[in-house]
């Protein structure tokens, strides 16, 4: 257990691999009065826009519950950061949230040493050669607003002076729901010493806010079954609070916001949590029906939930025709809301303006992931068809729709070029090949082939509709139908 009193800033958690970079300088809030001063001297300041994950992590270190530590700034952007200079950290939206005092701009950690890509990992750098980290004083001006559960979140110093009437208060931080076998090591603990409850939900970005919130409201529903006096506060949860160091600093946030000691939860309810997401059958003794009843809400069955299926390949390879056909499979069963984005219509709204460079079709497969994954976080089953030569945009497009709590299933539809060039729709095959037509996927630009898709779709002995039929099994032998 921390020995860090309230209003304490936590010492260092001790480890650090980067020790020799460490900032010291402080970091905390400044009153209306600084802030206001700050903005007014700002309109010149150089700017570093910070994404949400890098500002849930900024949050944390501005409260005293993390240690600070060198922010990553891109590269082009630190030529005129000498020292003393004021950088403004920017939210995404522009708002000013804090201001770095550049005390030192250092090299981007290798990335051997790096423990993660994000920049919101351990020390926000992962290794980024476009990138230095900076350290130096940090000063919060505008405290982000979350507009969720907002009567549940508190700013330490409030919490500590709300738990300041305990003799003891028990903490617990957790980033799941709660559940029985919780619930019994939590009654004899708090009970034992007629504690005070502190639950923290650490909020964890990459779950979704869709499942956070569902985590609130299952945390609630526990705290009413379990009837002992208790503070449900919500916390942003960056990725180093999960990082190898997870117990110590979860210890010294306990510590920071009131918290006399922290207990530590058992491995059995990970279980239960991850049964019930998976849609598994939870038995009474488990857990109780009103938090079941609000996780199984955030994560319905397969059949239920939305899904999007990338077809990739080739021009001419077929991916516009197969679509086509699963959709008209869909539409007769009727039991799924289906969206067909196909390549070539667009090209012709959403995407009009872009061409064939790597960049603009990075872009253009990214707009339609965006779109896609939002259709899907409402339930929808979207088809998309473009060529998407690159695996790393269609792995961005992966990650953009299960971050929206949807599925993604890729087919590669494995047409050869020869055929491709055979069928020659549009004459562009031609065209490319007397060079009148420049970057064509396969001719001239690259395409990576699929080094894992949920399912190849071969074309060339199989009719549209056999294509179709494949792809449909393969969603029901995954869930994302039910067999009929
Ligand atoms: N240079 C070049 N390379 C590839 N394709 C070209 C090119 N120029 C025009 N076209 C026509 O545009 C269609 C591909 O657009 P996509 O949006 O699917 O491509 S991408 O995913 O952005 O790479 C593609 O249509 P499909 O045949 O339906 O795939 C082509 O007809
Ligand atoms: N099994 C098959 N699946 C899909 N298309 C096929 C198949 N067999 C032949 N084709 C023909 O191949 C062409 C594919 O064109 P299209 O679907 O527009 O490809 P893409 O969208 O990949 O550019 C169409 O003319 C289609 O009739």
């Amino acid at each position: 257990m921390s020995d860090v009193r309230p209003g304490d800033t936590p010492p260092p958690t001790g480890g650090d691999h980067h020790a020799a970079d460490a900032p010291g300088p402080t970091a905390g809030w400044a009153d209306e009065e600084r802030a206001e001063a700050l903005r007014a001297a700002s309109t010149d300041w150089p700017s570093s826009d910070l994404t949400d994950r890098d500002l849930d992590d900024l949050e944390l270190v501005l409260d005293g519950l993390l240690e600070p530590h060198p922010l990553s700034v891109p590269r082009e952007a630190s030529t005129a950061l000498d020292r003393g200079t004021p950088l403004a950290l920017r939210d995404p939206e522009g708002t000013m949230v804090a201001v770095l005092r550049v005390a030192r701009v250092l090299d981007p950690v290798p990335a051997s040493d790096a423990t993660g890509g994000d920049r919101a990992g351990d020390d926000g750098a992962g290794g980024d050669a476009d990138a230095v980290r900076v350290a130096g004083e940090l000063v919060g001006v505008t405290r982000p607003v979350r507009w969720s559960f907002s009567r549940l979140r508190a700013t330490p110093s409030e919490l500590r002076t709300r738990l300041a009437v305990h003799d003891q208060v028990v903490a617990v931080l957790t980033d799941r729901a709660l559940h029985r076998a919780d619930v019994d090591d939590l009654r004899a603990e708090v009970a034992a010493d007629r504690a005070h409850l502190l639950l923290v939900q650490l909020e964890r970005r990459e779950a979704g806010a869709d499942t956070t919130a569902a985590v609130t409201r299952a945390l609630e529903a526990m705290l009413h079954e379990l009837r002992v006096p208790s503070t449900l506060t919500l916390l942003p949860a960056p990725a180093r609070l999960f990082d190898d160091r997870h117990d110590e600093r979860l210890d010294a946030i306990a510590g920071v916001l009131g918290a006399s000691r922290r207990l530590r939860l058992g491995r059995t309810g990970v279980d239960v949590d991850a049964a019930i997401r998976a849609g598994d059958p939870v038995s009474a003794d488990a857990t109780f029906a009103t938090v079941a009843a609000e996780l199984r809400a955030a994560h319905p069955p397969r059949h239920d939930r939305g899904l999007v299926v990338l077809f990739t390949g080739l021009s001419g390879s077929g991916k516009s025709t197969v679509a086509n056909a699963l959709r008209g499979r869909l539409l007769e069963r009727g039991d799924r809301r289906v969206t067909l984005l196909d390549g070539d219509l667009v090209r012709r709204h959403l995407s009009r303006g872009l061409g064939f460079s790597p960049q603009d079709r990075a872009t253009n497969v990214r707009r339609i992931g965006y779109v896609a994954a939002e259709i899907a976080r409402h339930g929808g089953l979207v088809l998309c068809a473009p060529i998407a030569p690159e695996a790393g945009v269609r792995d961005e497009v992966r990650t953009m729709v299960e971050d929206a709590g949807a599925g993604f299933v890729l087919v590669h539809v494995a047409t050869p070029l020869e055929v491709c060039e055979q069928r020659d729709r549009k004459g562009l095959y031609a065209k490319a090949r007397a060079g009148q037509v420049r970057d064509f996927t396969g001719i001239d630009a690259p395409y990576d082939v699929p080094v894992d898709p949920e399912l190849r779709v071969d074309t060339v002995d199989t009719t549209p509709d056999a294509c179709a039929t494949r792809v449909l099994d393969d969603l029901v032998a995954r869930g994302w139908l039910t067999a009929r």
